[in-house]
């Protein structure tokens, strides 16, 4: 069969057993059927069906007739939801287990029952769900040495390179628990472990019994669309910090509904989707997972949004400044349309103030106030100077990246262009690196290339890495040419 059809005929055997066995539903509740009457061949088709779209998530919901806002359109009953209570419950060996080894995060207890479950194949109640996630991630902790130093900026280089330790300690100690289960020796290697934990990291939904969050069959086939504007109250509508989708507790008010898509509803027990807006028919139905920066989705989700409203690109300033205010570093950005952020201009307005007058004048700058025209253009001044002295320490730029994707796109088709002499000799040495370091094979003429599907995953983490440092460096362009 080819793959196109085998996904499909993958997808509706797995709706097929989510209306049977699980109760999901896209119908109004009134339509439920009883237990004694036929049940639907489908849980989808009312409101949602299942939809590729190849530029925005990939495979997702779209609506299946032109929807209102506010309307129900999914309700998966809490029996539906993969915790790791409900598999320690239904899994006396993995409950003995997990209990002897007490240390364990509830995210690594999930990883671990998840393994398990997969450990048991076709016999595992779950396998129909298990069939058709995602084989692999790009998530940051996935990143190999060459992506992480594609990423150019020192922050995200870090952030990558803590996200790898992390994973590997959180697997080094759940190693036991996982050879207690005898679980087989392809589930205890660490690739099966990132495909875990990926597989969490990005598909579960908060509920409020287990911090790890729950896997959400047909609720995780929701694509992400980014929320416009920072939420009023980060505590109130409960942000997570861990990459889990979001979830509110009930509905809140008119200024938070953009976060109120979807959430666990005791009363009904179930978790319930709604509208976040009309919709109209065939279109995609995305969901805020919360507000997240370019590099927090690449860490926790393993994608990235081209025009990310929430995205930031950070400003290390100098000890020397960073001491004159109390602004958390968090808060000095550049915005994605290349305005600074009120902290980073509050600090700066400071920093330019003669030192003798900076306590009479701190009140006003710490309330965002502009000191005077002169304090304003050294502001502005500094600021444009200090992304320029950035940019130009960065190893290639704006038109250089956009190259390399450019030439990327063709070695994804399996050509290697010809215009490669062309290239500036910075990308070739990168793109030369890359060829160097992985199986890529090439013919006497560079054109006919053979890229492995390890290649292919590798050269979408590179990918993700340059549209990364692509998008930090458009905002210090904008920001300097302003
Ligand atoms: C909760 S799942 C959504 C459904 C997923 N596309 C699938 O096939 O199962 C989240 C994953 O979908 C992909 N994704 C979601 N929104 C996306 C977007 N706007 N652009 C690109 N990829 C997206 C990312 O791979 C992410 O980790």
């Amino acid at each position: 069969m080819a793959e196109k059809e085998e996904e499909a005929a993958k997808i509706e055997s797995f709706l097929q057993w989510a209306a049977a066995n699980l109760g999901i539903s896209d119908s109004p509740p009134s339509t439920i059927p009883s237990e004694h009457s036929t049940l639907p061949r489908y849980c989808l088709g009312h409101s949602l069906i299942v939809s590729n779209f190849p530029d925005a998530g990939g495979r997702g919901l779209a609506a299946a007739r032109d929807l209102r806002k506010g309307e129900l359109i999914l309700r998966v009953p809490k029996k539906a939801l993969m915790t790791s209570e409900c598999l320690m419950r239904n899994d006396q060996t993995l409950s003995a287990s997990i209990k002897r080894h007490a240390f364990l995060s509830s995210t690594q207890i999930l990883t671990v029952a998840l393994l398990n479950e997969v450990n048991k194949g076709s016999n595992s109640w779950w396998s129909n769900y298990l069939k058709q996630l995602p084989r692999s991630y790009d998530t940051l902790a996935g990143f190999g040495p060459f992506e992480i130093q594609a990423l150019q900026v020192d922050d995200a280089i870090w952030a990558a390179e803590k996200a790898v330790a992390k994973a590997k300690l959180e697997w080094e100690e759940a190693s036991l628990v996982m050879v207690d289960l005898k679980l087989k020796p392809t589930l205890l290697n660490f690739k099966a472990w990132l495909w875990a934990s990926a597989t969490i990291s990005s598909r579960t939904m908060h509920i409020p019994w287990d911090e790890a969050g729950c896997l959400c069959p047909v609720g995780d086939f929701f694509n992400y669309a980014a929320p416009a504007e920072e939420p009023c109250d980060h505590e109130t509508v409960g942000t997570c910090t861990n990459g889990t989708l979001v979830q509110t507790e009930g509905l809140f008010d008119a200024s938070a509904q953009r976060l109120t898509d979807a959430g666990y509803e005791e009363d009904v027990a179930a978790y319930c989707f709604y509208a976040s807006r009309n919709y109209r028919e065939k279109e995609q139905i995305f969901l805020s997972y919360g507000v997240y920066t370019n590099l927090e989705l690449l860490e926790h989700y393993g994608f990235l949004l081209n025009d990310n409203p929430n995205d930031k690109a950070f400003i290390p300033l100098e000890p020397a400044m960073r001491s004159l205010c109390s602004w958390p570093k968090e808060l000095l950005y550049i915005n994605q349309d290349g305005k600074p952020s009120f902290a980073l201009l509050s600090a700066m307005r400071l920093w330019a103030t003669p030192s003798n007058k900076r306590r009479s004048v701190g009140h006003l700058a710490y309330s965002g106030k502009q000191l005077s025209f002169e304090n304003e253009i050294t502001v502005i001044g500094w600021i444009a100077k200090k992304c320029q002295d950035i940019l130009r320490n960065l190893k290639t730029s704006v038109e250089q990246d956009k190259l390399l994707l450019n030439i990327i796109d063709k070695i994804e088709d399996s050509l290697l262009p010809l215009e490669l002499e062309k290239l500036p000799s910075i990308c070739g040495s990168e793109l030369y690196a890359f060829l160097e370091s992985h199986d890529v094979a090439n013919g006497e003429d560079f054109t006919n290339l053979y890229v492995s599907q390890k290649s292919r995953r590798s050269i979408c983490r590179w990918k993700f890495a340059i549209q990364w440092r692509l998008s930090y460096k458009r905002k210090l362009l904008y920001c300097s040419a302003e």
